[in-house]
C-alpha cells in the first residue's frame, strides 16, 4: 500500500488562543488554508476574525497557540512576512493619501529593481482597471477606487498567502462581481486568499470554505452552502440577516 504524500498547507492555524486583559478574544481557534484555496473567516461582530489576522500577522502576541505557513513559524516582522509572501489589505484601506495611485503600490515594492518595481505595479494597476488613475492622489478617487488601489498594493508583492479585511464593505454589486472575478484569478494563480466577510453571497460566490467563529471559537468549517445551513450558524446569527 502506498502513502498518499502529505501537503503542508499554505497557513495553518493551530490552537489560536488571543486575549486582551480579561477578555477571551479567541479560544483554541485552528483552521488551514491550502495552496490556491480561498477561506472566508465569518461570524457576528466581536467574534475574532479581525484578531485572527491580528495574529497571522504578528500584530497581536498569542497567549496560545502556533501560525506556521508553509510548515515554518509565521515570521514576526513585515520584513519577514513580506519575504515569506504574505499581503494584507486593511478595513481602514491606510492608503498614503497624498501621494499618487502608483506610489502607492510601489510602496511595499522597496526592495525591488527600480525597473522590476515599475513593471509590477504597472501590472496591478492595469489588472484592477487603475492604469488610468496612476497620477492621481489616491485621496482624491472615489472609495471604490480606493479600495481596488489598496488590493492592487498588496498584490504588488505577488503574495503566496493574500489577506483581505473586509474586501467587500461599501461596495456596489458591479464593484463586488469584479473584486470576485480577482479573488478567483488571483486563487487559480495559485495564492492563497483568506478574507474576512460580512456580505456572504460574496462568500458564497468566491470561498472554497468557510470558518464561523462566534465568541472566539470555530462553531463551524466547511462548504459555503453546508456552513449556511448549520443550524449552529444559523443560531449565532439569529435576528441578524447575514446568512438569510
Ligand atoms: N486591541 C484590543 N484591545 C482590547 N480588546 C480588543 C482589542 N482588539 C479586539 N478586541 C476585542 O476582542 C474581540 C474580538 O474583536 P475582533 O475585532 O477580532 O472581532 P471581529 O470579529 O473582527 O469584529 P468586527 O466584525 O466587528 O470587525 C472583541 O470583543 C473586541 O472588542
Amino acid at each position: 500500500m502506498t502513502t498518499p504524500p502529505r501537503t503542508t498547507p499554505r497557513l495553518r492555524v493551530s490552537g489560536l488562543e488571543v486575549a486582551f486583559g480579561g477578555l477571551t478574544a479567541l479560544n483554541g481557534v485552528s483552521f488551514d488554508v491550502g495552496d490556491g484555496e480561498t477561506v472566508a473567516l465569518i461570524g457576528p461582530n466581536g467574534a475574532g476574525k479581525t484578531t485572527v489576522f491580528n495574529a497571522v500577522c504578528a500584530l497581536v502576541r498569542p497567549r496560545a497557540g502556533t501560525v506556521a505557513v508553509d510548515g515554518r513559524p509565521a515570521p514576526r516582522n513585515a520584513t519577514g512576512l513580506l519575504r515569506a509572501g504574505i499581503a494584507r489589505t486593511l478595513q481602514g484601506l491606510g492608503l498614503f493619501e497624498h501621494m499618487s495611485v502608483l506610489e502607492n503600490v510601489l510602496v511595499p515594492l522597496s526592495s525591488v529593481p527600480a525597473v522590476d518595481r515599475i513593471a509590477k505595479a504597472c501590472k496591478r494597476l492595469e489588472e484592477l482597471d487603475l492604469a488610468h488613475l496612476a497620477d492621481r492622489p489616491a485621496g482624491t478617487l472615489p472609495y471604490p477606487e480606493r479600495k481596488r488601489v489598496a488590493l492592487a498594493r498588496a498584490l504588488a508583492t505577488d503574495p503566496r498567502l493574500l489577506l483581505l479585511d473586509e474586501p467587500a464593505g461599501g461596495l456596489g454589486a458591479a464593484d463586488i462581481a469584479a473584486l470576485a472575478d480577482t479573488v478567483r484569478r488571483v486563487a487559480a494563480e495559485g495564492c492563497s486568499v483568506l478574507l474576512v466577510e460580512h456580505h456572504v453571497d460574496f462568500v458564497m460566490d468566491v470561498a472554497d470554505r468557510v470558518v464561523v467563529l462566534d465568541f472566539g471559537e470555530v462553531i463551524a468549517c466547511g462548504a459555503p452552502e453546508a456552513v449556511r445551513t448549520d443550524p449552529a450558524v444559523e443560531a449565532a446569527y439569529l435576528g441578524l440577516e447575514a446568512v438569510a
